[in-house]
């Protein structure tokens, strides 16, 4: 068996006393679920296991013989710099340890009363290494262009540039131990994403989704955390629950942002804590999978409108991946549509078809409100139907119709947000804006009349003969 020893950089405790460097890891382990750990009874050896690399953090106490725990952080801070101490002191050296602080100390804790709060004091500076390390990972990631795993994004087609920076976040975070948020439209590849995010992770074990949205409390809490038999009325059986059954792969909470106000409180100390009660049970239970989440809710706009706890929303978008809507890569319709159509075609059993060039030019001015898997169906639709050598895009324009969009809803969704006047200026006059509009139509559709027609919601007739008063006004300038 593969050992997943956490935090990924070594934690060393410096200690004489023996017993004690025992019960701190024991504790460390017991209540944070920190395992890897270095011990160290003798200050001389310190500085010669840090040379060694792989240590992320130091917890040193300040009684010591040889070099005291104050000579020693002196010569780490020098030596080191990039590795945090926190100083562990006796009740009667306070004012040392606070002196330590001042000199380059990270942290420190009284040694005996302050169990639980040392934990904490040691989650915290391992989240701090842990974001410096991405923060430096991710510069570098960003500034080379690189991905490390190209393979591992393979099923997300794309040429776009914005995916491909978010590919790069992605292998940036994957193999942090905090959870990750994926936000986007319906259907714009969130779970796709989940997936990858998965595979990155490099675990041999599943990924195990739940979907939570309209969850009722306790269906939650059965479903995340499982119970024990008898721990309700009808539970006869014990029942794993998800959590349980992701081991130390991922868990995927997928629709977060429709998660009840009770089950935020539950979800948020699961992940403050590591730690969950199975119903009916006093026995806690370590949590050892990453969390994913997603939603296509803003979750920010929730949580200002008080649907979502500012606590949990603070806790999920340590590490955030927005998938951007099909619309606003609008590179990506083309290079989708040869999947889609290759990938239906051989399902189908079909060759597969030629595309007009009208096609293109009609999806790229459609605003796609249900993305790829829109566009996905759309695809299917026509190649089921498709019987010649070129693909009709009569099934295309029918699903399009079928949205119910009006052009006017069209533009709207497809435009940036704001106004498309300007407050401050004269408003221009009705047969201006006409000609404009069908310019635009005309530019955006390369000229293109009937589907110029359907942008702006005329026949093609009606568009034709404003365009030839246009050319008629234009001559007689
Ligand atoms: N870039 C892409 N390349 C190939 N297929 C994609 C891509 N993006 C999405 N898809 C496909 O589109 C469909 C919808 O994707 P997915 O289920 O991941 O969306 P989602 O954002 O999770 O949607 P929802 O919010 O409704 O759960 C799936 O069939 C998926 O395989």
């Amino acid at each position: 068996m593969i050992e997943n020893l956490y935090p990924s950089f070594g934690i060393l405790l410096v200690d004489d006393e023996e017993a004690w460097l025992r019960s701190l890891s024991m504790t460390l382990g017991l209540s944070g679920g920190i395992s890897n750990i270095v011990r160290c009874s003798d200050s001389r050896e310190v500085l010669g296991i840090l040379s060694g690399g792989g240590i992320g953090l130091v917890l040193l106490d300040l009684n010591m013989p040889h070099l005291s725990g104050q000579e020693l952080l002196a010569l780490i801070v020098e030596q080191h710099p990039e590795i945090p101490v926190i100083v562990i002191s006796g009740l009667n050296q306070v004012e040392t340890a606070v002196e330590c602080m001042k000199r380059g100390g990270f942290d420190f804790f009284v040694k005996t009363v302050e169990e639980e709060r040392l934990v904490q004091g040691v989650q915290r500076a391992i989240r701090m290494i842990e974001l410096q390390r991405e923060n430096r990972e991710m510069q570098s990631r960003f500034l080379s262009d690189r991905l490390d795993h190209p393979e591992v994004f393979a099923d997300i087609v794309t040429v776009d540039p914005a995916m491909r920076s978010i590919f790069r976040y992605i292998e940036a975070v994957a193999r942090s131990a905090q959870p990750i948020l994926i936000t986007g439209e319906s259907g714009v590849g969130k779970e796709l994403v989940a997936r990858t995010v998965h595979r990155l992770s490099h675990s041999r074990e599943k990924l195990v989704s739940v979907n939570v949205a309209g969850l009722d409390d306790n269906v939650f809490s059965d479903t995340l955390f499982g119970h024990t038999r008898g721990a309700f009325t009808g539970a006869e059986v014990p029942r794993r629950g998800m959590i349980e059954q992701a081991g130390e792969g991922t868990l995927f909470l997928d629709e977060i942002g429709d998660l009840s106000i009770p089950s935020q409180v539950k979800l948020l100390r699961l992940l403050q804590e590591g730690e969950y009660f199975p119903l009916g049970s006093d026995l806690p239970k370590r949590m050892n999978a990453r969390v994913v989440v997603a939603t296509h809710h803003d979750l920010a706009a929730r949580q200002a409108g008080g649907q979502f706890r500012k606590d949990l929303y603070y806790r999920l978008c340590a590490h955030h991946v927005h998938v951007p809507a099909l619309r606003e890569r609008p590179s990506d319709i083309p290079v989708l549509l040869e999947h889609f159509l290759a990938e239906a075609a051989a399902e189908l059993g079909k060759k597969k078809p030629t595309v007009p060039k009208e096609l293109i030019v009609l999806l790229g001015n459609y605003p796609f409100p249900g993305n790829v898997r829109e566009l996905r169906s759309m695809v299917y639709d026509a190649m089921t139907q498709h019987e010649n050598r070129m693909l009709s895009m009569e099934s295309f324009k029918r699903a399009m119709d079928k949205q119910g969009f009006s052009p006017a809803e069209r533009s709207a969704v497809a435009a940036t947000p704001g106004s498309v006047f300007v407050a401050s200026e004269p408003l221009p006059a009705l047969h201006d804006i006409i000609d404009l509009l069908v310019a635009e139509a005309m530019q955006r559709t390369g000229g293109n009349q009937s589907i110029a027609a359907r942008l702006i919601g005329v026949s093609q007739p009606a568009l034709s003969k404003r365009l030839k008063k246009l050319g008629r006004s234009e001559e007689g300038l």
